[in-house]
């Protein structure tokens, strides 16, 4: 080991951070900084947008000027927490060329613009560490990255998003209206700036985009992946979820298929009472793992809020002392495997008028339910169905996945079989011979 890398030199590694954003997140991390002296990291200069604003912060430590923090020589670190996703891409690309690592908890950011940033850290030769992006306190990247190899990890489904979970639970445990809810969540600092990201799915899908990458190296758009919010579910299913003991959380989950691919989606879910997700309640995410030995793993946390995603930026700030790096082992050093839409959901779906839904598009359907104020089917369908239309999204259709909702052709065979067996004369009945 070089004289440079020996622990004691890790120890006194100096930090000095430019840090980009001083809200919900950027404030944060200043108060949690000054309580860890320890870190040996001081914030040199912020820079914000709105000059205006008052702060609680010594004025002469903010500037409007990106560049004073870009271009000072001293400055080692650019901690980025901003809400403009476009202005925080130009941000990081000019640290990582003025030779500066990152810290981001931009996730459409990067959720939009990995494969750049993956070819700018290799290029640079930068840290570019994103903890807090994923599910804010939870150390869910470094643990996908660093634990679980590619062969092991059958699957992971997560609940990544705080503003959605704590709607979801304060509408149905509490009686809040939506509105309300949603109201709380941003006075509470869980949503975005732009509530629409959180609520219907955006911030969701940016996540599970780069998880996929640190889960099985798989490099996607987040709108090539199959995905709505919570803007559809209503109180009509929240009476049905009760009727059958189970809850309703927007859901992120992939599956290692038979044929080694890997299907995934972020939709609402039916979650039953023995499932882990069952217990994340508010702004709180839970991640769970499902390995080849291991069986199943819980991860929880609270996935929204200041300090709980300054807590991660603290983390990954701490971990440059010793040079940390995300080495995308599943991309980089391993096969890395392949995203499919070749399989088929068990969805519940409730509508006002039976005529707007296309029935020859299931496989099958195993329930049919008309009350007076509206109606739901549970069938089976193919994810293309779902991904060439928007049929299943509009006129005040609600679409939420059963609980073991992913089925792979080969199951699909016997199910079939056994479903048409079983339900067959009752569903030519309830749709005159369909
Ligand atoms: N809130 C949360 O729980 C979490 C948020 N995140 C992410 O962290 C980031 C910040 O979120 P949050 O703190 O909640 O957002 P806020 O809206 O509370 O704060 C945004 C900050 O960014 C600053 N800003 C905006 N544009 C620029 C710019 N071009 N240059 C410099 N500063 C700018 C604003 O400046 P000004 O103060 O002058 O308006 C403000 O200080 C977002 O990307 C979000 O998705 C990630 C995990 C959890
Ligand atoms: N708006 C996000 C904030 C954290 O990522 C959420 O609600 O999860």
């Amino acid at each position: 080991m070089s004289a440079e890398n020996t622990s004691a030199n890790y120890h006194h590694k100096s930090l000095v951070i430019g840090l980009f954003g001083f809200g919900v997140v950027g404030e944060g991390l200043y108060k949690v900084l000054n309580q860890t002296p320890s870190l040996k990291a001081t914030i040199k200069k912020v820079c914000i947008k709105n000059a205006g604003k008052p702060r609680q912060a010594p004025a002469e430590l903010f500037t409007t000027a990106r560049d004073v923090l870009l271009n000072d020589p001293e400055i080692n670190v650019i901690v980025e927490v901003i809400d403009d996703s476009v202005a925080a891409f130009e941000i990081v690309k000019t640290a990582f060329k003025n030779g500066k690592h990152v810290v981001s908890a931009s996730k459409k950011m990067i959720a939009e613009h990995l494969e750049e940033l993956l070819q700018l850290q290799q290029e640079t030769g930068q840290s570019f560490l994103y903890e807090s992006s994923a599910c804010a306190s939870i150390p869910v990247i470094r643990n996908l990255e660093e634990y679980y190899d590619n062969d092991l990890l059958h699957s992971i489904r997560a609940i990544v998003n705080g503003s959605t979970n704590y709607i979801l639970t304060k509408m149905f445990e509490d009686k809040l209206s939506y509105r309300d809810a949603l109201i709380q969540a941003q006075q509470l600092g869980f949503a975005e700036s732009n509530p629409k990201l959180d609520v219907e799915g955006y911030d969701a899908v940016n996540k599970w985009t780069f998880l996929l990458t640190h889960a099985y190296g798989i490099i996607t758009n987040p709108l090539e992946l199959l995905f709505t919010g919570i803007q559809n579910v209503n109180a009509f299913d929240a009476q049905v979820a009760g009727e059958k003991g189970r809850v309703i959380r927007l859901v992120a989950q992939a599956k290692k298929l038979g044929n080694g691919k890997v299907a995934a989606a972020v939709l609402p879910q039916f979650i039953t009472q023995d499932d882990h997700l069952s217990f994340v309640r508010n702004e709180y995410n839970g991640v769970v793992i499902e390995s080849g030995f291991a069986d199943k793993q819980f991860f929880y946390g609270k996935g929204a809020g200041s300090f709980p995603t300054a807590s991660a930026v603290l983390s990954d700030i701490s971990a440059l002392r010793y040079d940390y790096k995300y080495e995308y082992k599943k991309l980089y050093h391993h096969t890395p495997l392949e995203l499919t839409n070749d399989f088929y959901l068990r969805v519940y779906l409730s509508f006002d008028e039976l005529a707007e839904i296309p029935k020859e598009k299931f496989e099958w359907i195993e329930e049919w339910h008309a009350r007076e104020d509206r109606k739901y089917l549970v069938g089976v369908i193919h994810v293309r169905h779902l991904q060439t239309g928007n049929w299943w999204r509009e006129n005040n259709t609600s679409l939420i996945l059963q609980p073991d909702a992913i089925i792979e052709n080969l199951e699909l065979h016997n199910l079939k079989k056994k479903s048409l067996q079983l339900a067959g004369i009752q569903f030519h009945h309830q749709f005159g011979g369909y």
